[in-house]
Formats: C-alpha cells, structure tokens, sequence
C-alpha cells in the first residue's frame, strides 16, 4: 500500500502504529535514500561474520524486510531473531516470513531490556535514532557485550552535520530526494513535525564515537548518501 500518512493534518507524534504499518515498506523505500543498497551491504557484511550454527540479532526488524534479504543468501545453518515493541509491524512481519517459508523468529520486546544470547552479528537499522540519547549508549554497551570475539554489530542512522550551513543543505538535499519520491512539500513539513524529539539523529562522529565507547575496537562508515549513513562496529 502507498504511503499517504501525511498528506492529512497531524494530531500526534510520529508512532509505529497501524496506520504507519500498514504503507511501512513503500514508506521506508521512498523515505530512505539507497534504502535497498543499504540493506544489501547490511546482508553482505552480515552473512561474511555469521559462523555455522551462530546468532543474528536484528534491533528494530519492522516487517522482516532484512532479515528475509538475509535468510535468501543463507547457505549454513543459523538462529535468525528480529525484534521489535510495534504488534503492528510484527503482525506483517509473521505474514512475509509465512509466504516465504523463512525459518526466522519475530519477537515483541523492548531492544533496551532484551535478554541478548551470545551472538555473531548485531543489526540495528534505522533504529538507535529512536531510542533516547541517555539510553542508546547504554543499548550500543549491551550490544557489544553480547557479541562474540570479532562479532559485529551494522547499524543505519539518519544523521545530522555540526556545520551549521552544511547541515541546513543536506536536509535541502534530502528533501528534494523526498520530492523526486512523489511526496508533497505538504506532506515532507507534517512528517518533520510530527518526527520533532522522537527522531534524534547523532553526526557521523558522534556515532562512532559511541561505538568506541560502548567497547567496539573500531567502527566505521560503509555507505553514506547526503544525511543518511550505515556503519559497521567491530568488537575485538
Ligand atoms: N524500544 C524499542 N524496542 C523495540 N523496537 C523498537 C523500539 N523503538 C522503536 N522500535 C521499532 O524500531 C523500528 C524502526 S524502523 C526500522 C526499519 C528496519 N530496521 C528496516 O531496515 O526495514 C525505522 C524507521 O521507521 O525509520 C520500528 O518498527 C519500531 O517499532
Ligand atoms: O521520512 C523522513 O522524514 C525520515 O526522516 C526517515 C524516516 C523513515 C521512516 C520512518 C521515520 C523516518
């Protein structure tokens, strides 16, 4: 279904709710700039550090999309587990693991206080965005402990410049790409209204700067379009 959310005035904060659910992929698809290539390097480097018999976590799974990418390419045997606190997403996302016959569990948990198995790999995709500050270094903390030795944890953020003119051009850029998507001037206001406080984007740097402090040994950028980046954190 196409996304029209936002073509009607706003009453509340943006929420993972039914409504959202129910356009989420063509949402995501024409709201994400490389969204489909930010996923295929996310599989890539996935699959690379998944060991036989080992664990993948995905942070904020939505409707399955990355980790059914990623069941499509899997030659070994492994415990694929998405979680998310939306039933909304989860219900689509039990829907397209069913039609496909992927082998993926699909849990309704908070990411903050998740009980994490030792695991390979870590996917947190356009997600710590929408954790609060305070909490999120202490969730990328509980990520690292949890990963292997030479586990690795790929996360995708919407991301912000501290270059105050830079900063004001790339959200110009990434409007005009939301454009080129169909999306009215109308709707691009409400939405970045609506996404005031419960979508806190970090910089580049400071995002890696989390990661070296929650324990990763090295981490950095393998895509970046304009305001939207995907890193890869690697725990020694
Ligand atoms: N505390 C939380 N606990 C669990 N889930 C949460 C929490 N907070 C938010 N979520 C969930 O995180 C997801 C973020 S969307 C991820 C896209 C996906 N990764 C994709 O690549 O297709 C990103 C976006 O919409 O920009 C939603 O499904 C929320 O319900
Ligand atoms: O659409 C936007 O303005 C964004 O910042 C990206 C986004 C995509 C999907 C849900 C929330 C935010």
């Amino acid at each position: 279904m196409n996304d029209k959310v936002f073509t009607k005035p706003i009453k509340k904060q943006f929420e993972f709710d039914e409504e959202v659910a129910a356009v989420f992929d063509d949402m995501l698809e024409r709201s994400v700039p490389f969204y489909k290539e930010a996923q295929k390097i996310t599989e890539f480097f996935a699959l690379k550090n998944l060991n036989e018999n080992g664990r993948i976590y995905d942070l904020g799974c939505s409707t399955a999309s990355t980790l059914l990418s990623i069941h499509r390419k899997l030659s070994n045997k492994a415990e694929l587990i998405g979680l998310d606190n939306s039933e909304a997403m989860l219900t689509r996302a039990r829907k397209k693991c069913e039609a496909y016959g992927a082998d993926i569990e699909v849990c309704n948990a908070d990411i903050l206080s998740y009980d994490y198995k030792e695991a390979d790999v870590f996917i947190s995709n356009y997600t710590l965005q929408f954790i609060r500050p305070l909490v999120r270094e202490e969730l990328v903390k509980k990520i690292a402990v949890s990963l292997k030795k030479e586990g690795v944890f790929i996360f995708s953020e919407k991301v912000i410049s501290h270059h105050p003119k830079l900063n004001k051009e790339l959200i110009e850029c990434y409007y005009d790409f939301k454009k080129e998507q169909g999306y009215s001037e109308y709707e691009i206001m409400q939405k970045r209204e609506a996404l005031e406080n419960v979508l806190v984007p970090y910089s580049e740097e400071e995002n890696i700067k989390m990661a070296l402090n929650a324990g990763f040994s090295h981490c950095e950028v393998l895509l970046r379009w304009a305001n939207f980046a995907t890193f890869i954190a690697v725990k020694e």
